[in-house]
């Protein structure tokens, strides 16, 4: 969903377009967690404290990690253009081929990867993602990020930190901690990419009637 004046000017760095994979369904035996209002609520507090933490918008690139990390890297830069009145470089960095488990995944389609104009060299890079989990997802990307430039700064900005951490990974800002069982899944629908309204859910795990 990039903006109409957001087409990258050189250097630019794609790969793959988008696998258009369809979301899978969600879980309906699931239990709703976050709803479209506390998303946009989470997501303007995260805005917030990226400005407070760059102390403003100066040298700020928001690279989302695909799927759905991208759709909240942009609406995180329209909240924050909202506050600054500036335009804020916006991509999407595909994380695919910096996995470390591409032999027991082979089949993970590559993504898009869509890095602004002005590169990330010397830039505050905030990276979005939409769950943290193990932390592999970011360190590939990471990974890939160097591969591109050598930012100033690279920060973790994600919706839902459901902990489970395989690496020394945290997030900078965190839109909500769920606390989850290996069992559970967080599942995570945006209007944009899935076309249903916002939600947070977690699935899976023991039944609600024996937890305790
Ligand atoms: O911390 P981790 O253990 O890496 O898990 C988190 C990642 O898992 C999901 O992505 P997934 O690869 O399932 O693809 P998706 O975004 O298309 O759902 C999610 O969007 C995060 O990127
Ligand atoms: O629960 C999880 C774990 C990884 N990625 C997700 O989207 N949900």
């Amino acid at each position: 969903m990039p903006r109409p004046d957001s087409a990258p000017t050189s250097p630019t760095f794609s790969s793959a377009p988008p696998a258009q994979n369809p979301s899978p369904p969600l879980d309906p035996t699931g239990r709703d967690v976050l709803g479209a209002t506390d998303i946009a609520r989470c997501l303007r507090r995260i805005a917030h404290e990226i400005l407070e933490h760059n102390k403003g918008a100066d040298d700020l690139v928001v690279l989302g990690i695909p799927s759905r990390g991208v759709e909240l890297a942009h609406r995180l830069v329209a909240l924050i253009e909202e506050v600054e009145g500036a335009r804020i470089p916006v991509g999407a960095i595909d994380v695919t081929m910096y996995r470390d488990d591409l032999r027991s995944q082979p089949t993970r389609a590559p993504r898009h990867t869509d890095i602004p104009g002005g590169g990330i060299d010397g830039k505050v890079v905030v990276l979005v993602d939409d769950v943290l989990y193990s932390g592999r997802s970011v360190r590939a990307a990471l990974d890939a990020l160097s591969d591109l430039g050598r930012p100033k700064a690279v920060r973790l900005a994600v919706l839902v930190d459901r902990g489970h951490r395989e690496l020394p990974i945290r997030a900078d800002h965190v839109g909500k901690n769920l606390p989850t069982s290996h069992a559970e899944k967080v599942q995570v629908r945006l209007s944009g990419h899935d076309g249903i309204p916002d939600v947070v859910r977690i699935a899976g795990g023991e039944p609600q009637a024996v937890r305790a």
